[in-house]
C-alpha cells in the first residue's frame, strides 16, 4: 500500500482583509510606506486575524519541544547529552535564556518532554504527558523513527496546537531543545532541498574544526543512507528527523490549517517549517520568521520558504528565543494600524 500523504493545501489569510489592512496602512499620517516592516506585519496580522485595525496581542503561547538525538554521543555537539534534560528542568523552573525573554515579553512558555532520553517523571504531569520514546535514533546509522512513531509525533504536535487555540491562543512560537539537534534539522533541509552536507551543518552550540568535520561526515552519511527514501515528509521525518521535529512540524501544520499566526525561531523550527510546507503547501503564509539564526541550514530553509527575518543578531539560542525576541515588532505593527491617525485626518481640507 501506498502510505504517502496527499498534501493538504492551506488557504492564505483573508486577502480582503489584507487589502483593507493595506489601505488603511498606506493611508496612515506617515510618509508612504515608512513604517516598512512595521507597517507589513500589521497588515499581515490584521489578516490573519480577519480584522482592521488588528487586535492587541493580548496571549502569546510558546512551546518548546524537547528531545534527544543518538548523533549527540557521536562528536557532533559541543556539549554533552545531559545538557538537554538540565536545560527541561531550567525551563520549568523559568530560569533559562527564553524565560527571561518571555517573561519580558508577556510570552507563556511551556515545555514538553517528546523523547528526551531522561525520566523527568518527577515534573509536572503535562511536561511527560506527550513522551514518545526516550531520544531517536542516531540518524547515520539508523532510521530516527519508526514510521508509526512518526505518525504519532505528528499528531500529537497538532493536538499541542489545537488544545492552545482553543484555549485562546492568538499568536503561537515554536521552540526546540535538545544537544545534537542541528544534525537532523541540517540533514532534512539538506534532503528536503537537494544541498550536500557542506553547504548545511554548521557550528551549532559551539563545536570546533575537527567537530565541524565529524558533524559534516555524520550529515552526509545520513543522507547516503536514506537516499531515495526521502521526497514523502513522514518518511523523510522518520528517517533523517527525531520525535520532537516531527512533533514540531504537526504543529506548524495544524496551526495554519486553525488559521492562527506562528513565528518561527531558529534552525529547528524553519527546518521543520519546511517539512510542514511540503505536508501542506501555503502554510507558510501563517508564517512570520523571528530571527536569522548563525546556521547556514536555516538561511537556506528559508529562502526556499520566502521568509525574511526580522531580526539578525547573531543569536543561536534556540529554546524559541529568537522568536520572543521578535514579539515587539510584530505588537508595534498592531499598535501603528490601530493608533496613528490618518493623513487625511491631520491635513488642512
Ligand atoms: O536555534 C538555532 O538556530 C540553534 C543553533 C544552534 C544551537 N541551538 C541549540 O543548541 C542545541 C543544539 O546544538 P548542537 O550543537 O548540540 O547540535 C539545541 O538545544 C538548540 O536549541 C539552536
Ligand atoms: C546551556 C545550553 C542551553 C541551551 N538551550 C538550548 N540549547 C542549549 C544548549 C546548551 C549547552
Amino acid at each position: 500500500m501506498d502510505q504517502t500523504r496527499i498534501p493538504t493545501p492551506i488557504a492564505p489569510p483573508s486577502p480582503d482583509v489584507a487589502a483593507r489592512a493595506q489601505e488603511r496602512l498606506a493611508g496612515l499620517a506617515t510618509p508612504a510606506g515608512a513604517l516598512g516592516r512595521i507597517g507589513e506585519l500589521g497588515a499581515w496580522l490584521a489578516a490573519a486575524q480577519g480584522e482592521v485595525p488588528p487586535r492587541p496581542l493580548t496571549d502569546v503561547r510558546l512551546v518548546v519541544l524537547a528531545g534527544d538525538h543518538g548523533v549527540a554521543a557521536h562528536g557532533v555537539s559541543a556539549y554533552p547529552a545531559t545538557v538537554t534534560e538540565a536545560m527541561v528542568r531550567t525551563i520549568v523552573a523559568g530560569r533559562a535564556g527564553v524565560s527571561a525573554l518571555a517573561r519580558e515579553h508577556g510570552v507563556a512558555v511551556s515545555v514538553l518532554d517528546i523523547a528526551v532520553d531522561a525520566d523527568l517523571s518527577d515534573l509536572p504531569a503535562e511536561v511527560g504527558a506527550r513522551k514518545v520514546r526516550r531520544g531517536s535514533g542516531a540518524i547515520h546509522l539508523t532510521d530516527a523513527l519508526t514510521r508509526n512513531e512518526a505518525e504519532r509525533s505528528l499528531a500529537l504536535g497538532a493536538e499541542v496546537a489545537r488544545e492552545l487555540v482553543d484555549d485562546g491562543a492568538q499568536l503561537l512560537m515554536t521552540g526546540d531543545l535538545g544537544i545534537g539537534n542541528t544534525t537532523p534539522a541540517a540533514a532534512l533541509v539538506a534532503a528536503a532541498l537537494g544541498l550536500p552536507a557542506d553547504e548545511v551543518t554548521g557550528r551549532g552550540t559551539g563545536i570546533d574544526d575537527d567537530g565541524w568535520t565529524r558533524k559534516r561526515d555524520v550529515v552526509a552519511a545520513a543522507l547516503a543512507r536514506t537516499a531515495g527514501r526521502t521526497s514523502d515528509p513522514v518518511e523523510l521525518l522518520a528517517a533523517l528527523g527525531s520525535a520532537d521535529l516531527a512533533a514540531t512540524v504537526g504543529f506548524l501544520v495544524e496551526a495554519s490549517t486553525l488559521g492562527v499566526p506562528v513565528v518561527l525561531d531558529g534552525l529547528m523550527s524553519v527546518a521543520c517549517a519546511v517539512v510542514a510546507e511540503a505536508m501542506a503547501p501555503g502554510a507558510a503564509a501563517w508564517w512570520v520568521a523571528g530571527h536569522r539564526s548563525t546556521e547556514p541550514a536555516q538561511a537556506h530553509a528559508l529562502k526556499s520558504l520566502g521568509l525574511e527575518p526580522l531580526l539578525d543578531v547573531g543569536m543561536r539560542l534556540g529554546e524559541g528565543s529568537g522568536a520572543v525576541a521578535a514579539l515587539p515588532m510584530l505588537r508595534s505593527g498592531i499598535a501603528v494600524l490601530r493608533d496613528v491617525a490618518l493623513l487625511s485626518e491631520v491635513l488642512p481640507s
